[in-house]
């Protein structure tokens, strides 16, 4: 409130709120005319406290002034004053002595003068007034502002109860999801471990079978030995029976049969002469003992009735040897094997000893003594039947000189009948020792097919080996499809535990390695190289070393056979997670020459595109199978890395050597290369015209081991951005696919100023690679990807949070064994490492407002759609 001198003409009274002039005015007028006031109320006009005044009373026109904001409260009612302009909250007295005419007429119009003393008090009073109303106003507006500021504190704190309990939810949801993956992880972890468990457990119980068997094996085979030789015992002396019995036979038949011829002559010599008593050799005292008489007393007539009773007696026996003999023969039915199978049998008989005899040291000695033995009774049996003809000869001639006696011919048929033992025992030594020869070396028996039957049809014992032997082989048979059937289990079992095994291993997040053998090539051939690194099955390789043969297992082993198609097989799972969000990196590590550029790019002529050309197909089928929902953005870079230092193949000429590309980390850990041109590409043939374009920039030269030898590594990055058309998530992945050039000698390659100056920085490189691949096997705490821009750039793939996979390209030839053995040690720490593979993902928001924090920073302008 501002009031003037009372010497001034005329005084006004100007009331503002807030700034605002609200219009009311107080004219005074000078002391000396009238010591009064003159109010000019332009509102309805205020009682002053007390009434003293009189404007009250006074019918003074009253002039409405400016309205007021409509917000404003009232304030008679929280002051209890008579209502008094409402709306001000501040006021002036304005010395104001340039109103304009018309105002000035109609103040002096209603102009009430009020005594100076009066007036005074009331302005007093006013201002009183007024000043109270301010400290009021003041109170207000502060109690406002505190409210305003409680206000907005809760609807902060509102705002951020929302937000919080909003990502306390996602949270939990994502605890819930992680959670169930978890168990689901577990779950999976424990019933591979239980297969693992399962399949060990069968594979013992195999194995526990197996030895079962070969122990029932060994056992039947020794117990069918003893069988044999008790049976081979038995025949023998069957077969001695059988001969006495026989020998014994033929001599009483003989004897008989001269007794017959002798009383014949009596007969015919009797009516002539006397019957002569004859002493009978001993053989015939039994015959004489058989009569009951002496020969002497024999009459003549009875002689008659005696040789009926001699020939009864003959044909009885001749009856009984025929009925023996038939026995014998009925005995020993036909052999059920046909002859061709008691070959067959005999030759397995003797492979299966062979093989036993080969086997077990206690059955080799068994039969170097069986043969020894067997050697000796030949050369005994041969010694005595030399001299049993040798006697028969000399008998012969002897009988030729000297009338024949009855004594001598009794020798002599002793001596027939020993001869004819003899030729048995001998025949019988012989095909025993052609059949332990034939054990001993393995040969099939070359026995005539009658000889076979002959000791077939030998007996009782020959039967019942032979029932062995067919018994033997079908037992043998048995097992051997049993053994089959198990080799057949336990393969595809260890196919099993590995595949299981290989997908807990990339659960985990260990770095998947490929092991590619690649065919002879026509210049190893040539030098008459020898093949010594070979596919043992699907996860394993064997190299024959100098100190023998090594083994090494891999997630994937292909052989020269194996095609390009069979190498992309399982890589396109890789393409899918890189366009879901995750970094994925392909790289090929090998010797130079071992085809590391022919699984990555190709051949020349692309007759058998590689893996990056396949990648680029698989990358737009994904887009487009998917295309419904998802949308994606494909943009690439395509670098070399050569004599160290990085360039754009995108660029040619004069720039590319003025460009300089640099490998940076983003906050997320994820390497991307800083001043390389990305360029977008909206189909697989212009990504494919993209890599042709780059791929003729690469340094190439023909060494001595490759006619088209990388000088430089070839990486090639992949960007793909796919937003969710259900969700609006974003997901950033990065394909990696990396050529590395490979590790050589100087001395093989034959290299030279520039070439070596290229295969040192190639080497230096790899062998830092190598330092990084050592230190994240061993776990260790500092791990030197800085030593090179090779490790830098693979910084993200190796320990990193990519999901990786190696190709180690490996030579057959044995020029180069030590080479391919480094690389397969190195392949197999590779196996070793873990990544920690991470999808890329950002919810729709978040994404906004990136673009939104782009637009600003590029100076665009940003709509509220935009936020
Ligand atoms: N699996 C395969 N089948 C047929 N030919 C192959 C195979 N792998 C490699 N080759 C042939 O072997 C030769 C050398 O292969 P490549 O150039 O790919 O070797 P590299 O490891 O890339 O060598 P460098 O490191 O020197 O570049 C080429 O002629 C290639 O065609």
């Amino acid at each position: 409130m501002y009031v003037n001198s009372p010497g001034t003409e005329n005084v006004s009274l100007s009331l503002t709120f807030l700034g605002k002039k609200v219009g009311r005015h107080c004219s005074v007028a000078p002391a000396s005319k009238q010591r009064a006031w003159e109010i000019n109320a332009r509102s309805p006009c205020p009682e002053p406290p007390g009434g003293s005044l009189g404007i009250g009373h006074a019918p003074a026109p009253v002039r409405v002034g400016e309205e007021l904001p409509g917000s404003v409260p009232d304030l008679r009612e929280e002051t209890n004053q008579p209502r008094s302009c409402p709306v001000v909250h501040n006021t002036h007295l304005d010395l104001n002595t340039g109103t304009n005419p018309e105002m000035r007429a109609e103040m002096m119009d209603s102009r009430i003068y009020i005594p100076y003393e009066s007036a005074e008090l009331c302005i007093m009073q006013i201002a009183g007034d007024m000043q109270t109303m301010k400290c009021k106003h003041r109170e207000m507006v502060q109690e406002l502002e505190e409210n305003y500021e409680i206000a907005s504190r809760e609807n902060q704190e509102r705002t951020v109860q929302t937000i919080r309990s909003y990502y306390q939810n996602k949270l939990n949801a994502l605890k819930r999801i992680l959670d169930l993956y978890q168990e689901k992880v577990e779950r999976k972890n424990s019933h591979c471990e239980e297969r693992i468990n399962s399949v060990s457990r069968k594979n013992e119980t195999l194995l526990e079978d197996l030895r079962a068997e070969k122990k029932k094996c060994r056992e039947e085979a020794l117990q069918w030995q003893r069988e044999k030789n008790k049976m081979l015992e038995l025949f023998s002396t069957r077969l001695d029976l059988l001969h006495s019995h026989q020998a014994s036979t033929l001599q009483e038949l003989q004897l008989a049969r001269q007794e017959v011829g002798k009383v014949q002559e009596m007969l015919k010599n009797s009516p002539q002469e006397e019957v002569q008593p004859q002493v009978l050799p001993t053989e015939a005292g039994v015959l004489q003992t058989e009569l009951g008489c002496s020969d002497t007393e024999l009459p003549l007539e009875g002689a008659q009735a005696r040789l009926e009773e001699l020939k009864e007696s003959l044909y009885k026996r001749e009856r009984e040897i025929t009925e023996l003999l038939d026995a014998e023969q009925t005995a020993i039915p036909p052999i059920p094997v046909a002859q061709p199978s008691c070959a067959v049998l005999l030759h397995a008989v003797v492979e299966k000893s062979h093989h036993i005899c080969s086997k077990v040291s206690e059955a080799r000695l068994l039969l170097d003594n069986m043969l020894e033995d067997n050697c000796v009774a030949l050369s005994l049996a041969r010694e005595k039947l030399d001299h049993m003809s040798q006697m028969t000869v000399n008998d012969s001639n002897r009988k030729e000189e000297d009338t024949p006696d009855l004594e001598w011919m009794d020798s002599s048929d002793e001596c027939a009948s020993n001869v004819q033992l003899l030729q048995e025992t001998v025949r019988e030594c012989e095909i025993a020792q052609m059949a332990l020869d034939c054990i001993r070396v393995g040969a099939s028996p070359s026995l005539s097919a009658p000889d076979l039957e002959g000791i077939l049809a030998k007996g009782e014992g020959v039967k019942s080996v032979c029932q062995q032997f067919l018994l033997l082989q079908d037992q043998l048979k048995q097992l051997r499809e049993e053994k089959l059937q198990v080799i057949e289990n336990y393969t595809s079992e260890r196919i099993m535990r590995k595949k299981y095994y290989n997908l807990v291993n990339d659960m985990k997040g260990k770095i998947r390695v490929y092991c590619r053998i690649r065919p002879m090539s026509w210049a190893e051939t040539a030098q008459g190289g020898a093949i010594v690194v070979e596919r043992l099955d699907q996860y394993s390789v064997s190299v024959v070393t100098l100190r023998g043969l090594r083994e090494f297992q891999f997630d994937q082993v292909f052989s020269g056979e194996s095609s390009q198609e069979d190498v992309f097989q399982d890589i396109n799972r890789l393409i899918q997670s890189s366009i879901d969000g995750y970094n994925v990196c392909i790289f090929a590590y090998g010797q130079t020459g071992s085809g590391k550029t022919f699984s990555m790019v190709g051949d020349r002529d692309q007759r058998n595109p590689g893996i990056m050309p396949r990648a680029f197909n698989a990358i737009f089928d994904i887009i487009q199978e998917n295309g419904t929902k998802f949308e994606c953005k494909v943009s690439a870079y395509m670098l070399e890395l050569y004599n160290d230092r990085l360039q754009d193949l995108f660029v040619g000429g004069a720039d590319a050597q003025s460009r300089r590309v640099e490998i940076k980390r983003n906050r997320k850990g994820l390497v991307f290369a800083q001043g390389a041109e990305t360029k977008e590409a909206s189909s697989a043939g212009e990504l494919f015209a993209m890599f042709q374009q780059a791929c003729a920039s690469r340094h190439i030269t023909a060494t001595k081991m490759n006619v088209e030898s990388s000088r430089s590594h070839l990486i090639i990055g992949i960007m793909l951005e796919s937003r969710n058309l259900t969700n609006g998530s974003v997901s950033f992945g990065k394909l990696s696919l990396v050529d590395l050039a490979g590790s050589e000698r100087a001395a093989k390659t034959g290299a030279r100023d520039d070439q070596l100056k290229e295969a040192t920085s190639i080497n230096k490189s790899l062998s830092a690679l190598g330092d990084v691949i050592s230190a994240l096997s061993l776990e260790l705490s500092h791990i030197p990807y800085r030593n090179s821009k090779l490790t830098q750039i693979m910084q993200d793939s190796l320990g990193g949070n990519a999901k990786t996979l190696m190709i180690v390209n490996v030579s057959p030839c044995d020029c180069n064994l030590e080479e391919t053995l480094t690389s397969l040690i190195y392949a197999t720490r590779v196996k070793a490492i873990t990544n920690n593979a991470q999808r890329n993902l950002e919810s729709k928001e978040i994404a906004q407002l990136k673009e939104v924090i782009l637009k600003l920073k590029a100076g665009q302008p940003v709509e509220d759609v935009d936020v």
